[in-house]
Protein backbone atom coordinates (compact mmCIF):
# COMPACT_ATOMS: atom_id res chain seq x y z
CA UNK A 1 0.00 0.00 0.00
CA UNK A 2 1.40 3.61 -0.72
CA UNK A 3 0.22 6.79 1.43
CA UNK A 4 -1.73 9.11 -0.36
CA UNK A 5 -3.23 6.98 -2.49
CA UNK A 6 -7.35 6.79 -2.96
CA UNK A 7 -7.38 2.74 -2.69
CA UNK A 8 -11.36 1.74 -3.93
CA UNK A 9 -12.19 5.27 -5.29
CA UNK A 10 -13.86 4.74 -9.06
CA UNK A 11 -11.19 5.62 -11.62
CA UNK A 12 -13.07 4.45 -14.48
CA UNK A 13 -17.09 4.11 -14.99
CA UNK A 14 -18.03 3.06 -18.76
CA UNK A 15 -21.95 2.15 -18.96
CA UNK A 16 -23.81 1.22 -21.47
CA UNK A 17 -21.18 1.28 -24.26
CA UNK A 18 -22.50 0.80 -28.11
CA UNK A 19 -20.82 1.25 -30.86
CA UNK A 20 -21.23 0.71 -34.72
CA UNK A 21 -19.08 0.60 -37.68
CA UNK A 22 -21.57 0.85 -41.09
CA UNK A 23 -24.08 -1.45 -40.34
CA UNK A 24 -22.15 -3.57 -37.73
CA UNK A 25 -22.60 -3.24 -34.38
CA UNK A 26 -19.50 -3.67 -32.45
CA UNK A 27 -20.21 -2.95 -28.77
CA UNK A 28 -23.78 -2.90 -27.36
CA UNK A 29 -24.32 -2.08 -23.58
CA UNK A 30 -21.09 -2.15 -22.38
CA UNK A 31 -20.60 -1.69 -18.62
CA UNK A 32 -17.29 -1.93 -16.73
CA UNK A 33 -16.42 -0.29 -13.35
CA UNK A 34 -12.79 0.04 -12.36
CA UNK A 35 -11.29 0.83 -8.69
CA UNK A 36 -8.00 2.40 -7.96
CA UNK A 37 -6.16 -1.27 -6.52
CA UNK A 38 -7.87 -3.02 -8.80
CA UNK A 39 -6.80 -5.26 -12.53
CA UNK A 40 -9.66 -5.62 -15.03
CA UNK A 41 -8.84 -7.69 -17.58
CA UNK A 42 -10.95 -7.53 -21.34
CA UNK A 43 -11.28 -11.05 -23.53
CA UNK A 44 -12.79 -11.72 -26.42
CA UNK A 45 -12.60 -13.15 -29.66
CA UNK A 46 -10.23 -11.13 -32.56
CA UNK A 47 -12.80 -8.37 -33.40
CA UNK A 48 -14.92 -8.57 -30.26
CA UNK A 49 -14.47 -4.72 -30.06
CA UNK A 50 -11.74 -5.23 -27.23
CA UNK A 51 -10.02 -2.43 -29.09
CA UNK A 52 -12.39 0.10 -29.44
CA UNK A 53 -13.74 -0.57 -26.08
CA UNK A 54 -10.53 0.63 -24.83
CA UNK A 55 -9.92 3.46 -27.33
CA UNK A 56 -13.27 4.77 -26.40
CA UNK A 57 -12.42 5.21 -22.48
CA UNK A 58 -9.04 6.45 -23.43
CA UNK A 59 -11.01 9.40 -25.25
CA UNK A 60 -9.49 8.58 -28.72
CA UNK A 61 -12.97 7.57 -30.16
CA UNK A 62 -16.59 8.59 -29.81
CA UNK A 63 -19.49 6.35 -28.68
CA UNK A 64 -23.00 6.01 -30.49
CA UNK A 65 -24.28 6.23 -27.34
CA UNK A 66 -23.12 5.49 -23.58
CA UNK A 67 -20.93 7.05 -21.23
CA UNK A 68 -17.23 7.24 -19.89
CA UNK A 69 -16.74 8.95 -16.71
CA UNK A 70 -12.82 9.07 -15.06
CA UNK A 71 -11.53 10.15 -12.61
CA UNK A 72 -7.63 11.25 -12.44
CA UNK A 73 -4.52 10.90 -14.41
CA UNK A 74 -4.75 8.32 -17.45
CA UNK A 75 -2.04 6.23 -19.20
CA UNK A 76 -2.68 4.41 -22.47
CA UNK A 77 -0.36 1.87 -24.22
CA UNK A 78 -1.71 1.12 -27.83
CA UNK A 79 -1.63 -2.36 -29.45
CA UNK A 80 1.19 -0.94 -32.13
CA UNK A 81 3.72 1.52 -30.72
CA UNK A 82 3.02 5.27 -31.33
CA UNK A 83 6.82 6.21 -31.47
CA UNK A 84 8.71 9.07 -32.66
CA UNK A 85 11.08 7.27 -34.93
CA UNK A 86 13.87 9.39 -35.17
CA UNK A 87 13.85 10.09 -31.20
CA UNK A 88 15.99 8.27 -28.45
CA UNK A 89 14.40 6.26 -25.18
CA UNK A 90 14.87 9.42 -23.03
CA UNK A 91 12.99 11.84 -25.63
CA UNK A 92 10.39 10.18 -25.83
CA UNK A 93 10.12 10.01 -21.90
CA UNK A 94 11.18 13.84 -21.58
CA UNK A 95 8.49 14.55 -23.90
CA UNK A 96 5.11 12.52 -22.71
CA UNK A 97 6.67 13.50 -18.82
CA UNK A 98 6.33 17.18 -20.14
CA UNK A 99 2.58 15.94 -20.55
CA UNK A 100 2.07 15.04 -17.17
CA UNK A 101 3.90 18.18 -15.63
CA UNK A 102 7.02 16.08 -15.05
CA UNK A 103 10.53 17.59 -15.36
CA UNK A 104 12.62 16.84 -17.85
CA UNK A 105 15.43 15.26 -15.11
CA UNK A 106 12.53 12.82 -13.27
CA UNK A 107 11.18 11.58 -16.37
CA UNK A 108 14.46 10.15 -17.66
CA UNK A 109 14.78 8.52 -14.32
CA UNK A 110 11.63 6.89 -14.19
CA UNK A 111 11.65 6.10 -17.64
CA UNK A 112 15.23 4.60 -17.29
CA UNK A 113 14.04 2.74 -14.06
CA UNK A 114 10.54 1.54 -15.51
CA UNK A 115 13.00 0.29 -18.51
CA UNK A 116 15.31 -1.53 -15.58
CA UNK A 117 12.78 -3.44 -14.55
CA UNK A 118 11.59 -4.59 -18.03
CA UNK A 119 15.40 -5.77 -18.29
CA UNK A 120 16.45 -3.08 -20.81
CA UNK A 121 18.93 -0.31 -20.49
CA UNK A 122 16.85 2.62 -21.90
CA UNK A 123 20.16 5.22 -21.98
CA UNK A 124 21.36 3.93 -25.23
CA UNK A 125 21.38 6.79 -27.21
CA UNK A 126 19.47 4.68 -29.69
CA UNK A 127 16.68 6.34 -31.95
CA UNK A 128 13.29 4.24 -31.66
CA UNK A 129 13.62 3.47 -35.19
CA UNK A 130 16.66 1.23 -34.28
CA UNK A 131 15.33 -0.79 -31.47
CA UNK A 132 14.38 -3.94 -31.93
CA UNK A 133 10.21 -4.88 -32.28
CA UNK A 134 10.16 -6.22 -28.73
CA UNK A 135 12.25 -3.42 -27.06
CA UNK A 136 10.33 -0.75 -28.80
CA UNK A 137 7.38 -2.62 -27.53
CA UNK A 138 8.58 -1.99 -23.84
CA UNK A 139 8.97 1.80 -25.10
CA UNK A 140 5.48 2.08 -25.79
CA UNK A 141 4.31 0.77 -22.79
CA UNK A 142 6.94 2.63 -20.27
CA UNK A 143 4.96 6.07 -21.91
CA UNK A 144 1.81 4.44 -20.47
CA UNK A 145 3.54 4.44 -16.62
CA UNK A 146 5.06 7.46 -17.17
CA UNK A 147 4.34 10.39 -14.71
CA UNK A 148 2.53 8.14 -12.60
CA UNK A 149 -0.89 7.85 -13.93
CA UNK A 150 -4.09 6.61 -11.59
CA UNK A 151 -5.42 4.75 -14.34
CA UNK A 152 -3.28 2.69 -16.71
CA UNK A 153 -5.24 1.32 -20.15
CA UNK A 154 -3.43 -1.46 -22.23
CA UNK A 155 -4.00 -2.87 -25.07
CA UNK A 156 -2.16 -6.18 -25.40
CA UNK A 157 0.83 -4.68 -24.41
CA UNK A 158 3.02 -7.87 -24.45
CA UNK A 159 3.22 -8.49 -28.32
CA UNK A 160 6.83 -9.36 -29.02
CA UNK A 161 8.30 -9.79 -25.47
CA UNK A 162 10.90 -12.22 -24.74
CA UNK A 163 9.80 -14.61 -21.90
CA UNK A 164 11.60 -12.98 -18.80
CA UNK A 165 10.20 -9.35 -20.07
CA UNK A 166 6.45 -11.17 -20.30
CA UNK A 167 6.66 -12.36 -16.77
CA UNK A 168 8.08 -8.47 -15.66
CA UNK A 169 5.13 -6.92 -17.26
CA UNK A 170 2.65 -9.03 -15.43
CA UNK A 171 4.88 -8.45 -12.04
CA UNK A 172 4.11 -4.70 -13.23
CA UNK A 173 0.86 -4.89 -13.60
CA UNK A 174 0.17 -6.53 -9.76
CA UNK A 175 2.92 -4.21 -8.26
CA UNK A 176 0.63 -0.85 -9.67
CA UNK A 177 -2.25 -2.79 -8.12
CA UNK A 178 -0.64 -3.03 -4.77
CA UNK A 179 -0.23 0.38 -5.44
CA UNK A 180 -3.35 1.50 -5.40
CA UNK A 181 -3.69 2.52 -9.19
CA UNK A 182 -6.18 0.77 -11.38
CA UNK A 183 -5.25 -1.19 -14.58
CA UNK A 184 -7.04 -2.16 -17.49
CA UNK A 185 -5.32 -4.71 -19.74
CA UNK A 186 -7.12 -6.17 -23.09
CA UNK A 187 -5.54 -10.27 -22.94
CA UNK A 188 -5.50 -13.44 -24.28
CA UNK A 189 -4.10 -15.11 -21.51
CA UNK A 190 -6.97 -16.90 -19.86
CA UNK A 191 -4.59 -18.57 -17.64
CA UNK A 192 -3.80 -15.26 -15.64
CA UNK A 193 -7.71 -14.25 -15.45
CA UNK A 194 -7.51 -15.93 -11.65
CA UNK A 195 -5.37 -12.90 -10.40
CA UNK A 196 -7.28 -10.07 -11.70
CA UNK A 197 -10.33 -8.76 -9.82
CA UNK A 198 -13.01 -7.99 -12.77
CA UNK A 199 -13.01 -10.13 -16.00
CA UNK A 200 -15.16 -8.38 -18.65
CA UNK A 201 -15.82 -10.62 -21.59
CA UNK A 202 -16.69 -9.25 -25.53
CA UNK A 203 -17.39 -12.17 -26.95
CA UNK A 204 -20.91 -11.56 -28.80
CA UNK A 205 -23.71 -14.36 -27.17
CA UNK A 206 -25.27 -15.89 -29.69
CA UNK A 207 -28.74 -15.78 -30.19
N1 LIG B 1 -12.10 2.59 -37.62
C1 LIG B 1 -12.82 1.50 -37.94
N2 LIG B 1 -13.65 1.50 -39.00
C2 LIG B 1 -14.40 0.43 -39.32
N3 LIG B 1 -14.38 -0.73 -38.64
C3 LIG B 1 -13.56 -0.80 -37.58
C4 LIG B 1 -12.73 0.31 -37.17
N4 LIG B 1 -12.03 -0.06 -36.07
C5 LIG B 1 -12.40 -1.33 -35.80
N5 LIG B 1 -13.30 -1.77 -36.70
C6 LIG B 1 -13.96 -3.09 -36.72
O1 LIG B 1 -14.56 -3.27 -35.45
C7 LIG B 1 -14.43 -4.62 -35.03
C8 LIG B 1 -13.74 -4.64 -33.65
O2 LIG B 1 -12.36 -4.27 -33.81
P1 LIG B 1 -11.36 -4.22 -32.57
O3 LIG B 1 -10.02 -3.89 -33.10
O4 LIG B 1 -11.94 -3.38 -31.50
O5 LIG B 1 -11.41 -5.75 -32.09
P2 LIG B 1 -10.48 -6.53 -31.05
O6 LIG B 1 -11.40 -7.32 -30.16
O7 LIG B 1 -9.56 -5.59 -30.38
O8 LIG B 1 -9.68 -7.51 -32.02
P3 LIG B 1 -8.22 -8.22 -31.89
O9 LIG B 1 -8.33 -9.27 -30.80
O10 LIG B 1 -8.04 -8.84 -33.23
O11 LIG B 1 -7.22 -7.14 -31.58
C9 LIG B 1 -13.66 -5.34 -36.12
O12 LIG B 1 -14.57 -6.00 -36.96
C10 LIG B 1 -12.95 -4.22 -36.85
O13 LIG B 1 -12.76 -4.57 -38.20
Amino acid sequence: MVDGMDYGRVRLRAEGITKRYGRRNVLSGVDLTVRSGEVAAIVGANGAGKSTFLKICAGLAGADAGTVTISGTVGYCPQQAGLFQFLRADEHFELFGAGRDQPRPAARRSGRRMARQLSWNASEPTAARHLSGGTQQKLNLVLAAIGDPDLILLDEPYQGLDRGSYTDFWEWVFRWRQEGRAVVVVTHMLNLLDRVDTVLDLTPVEV
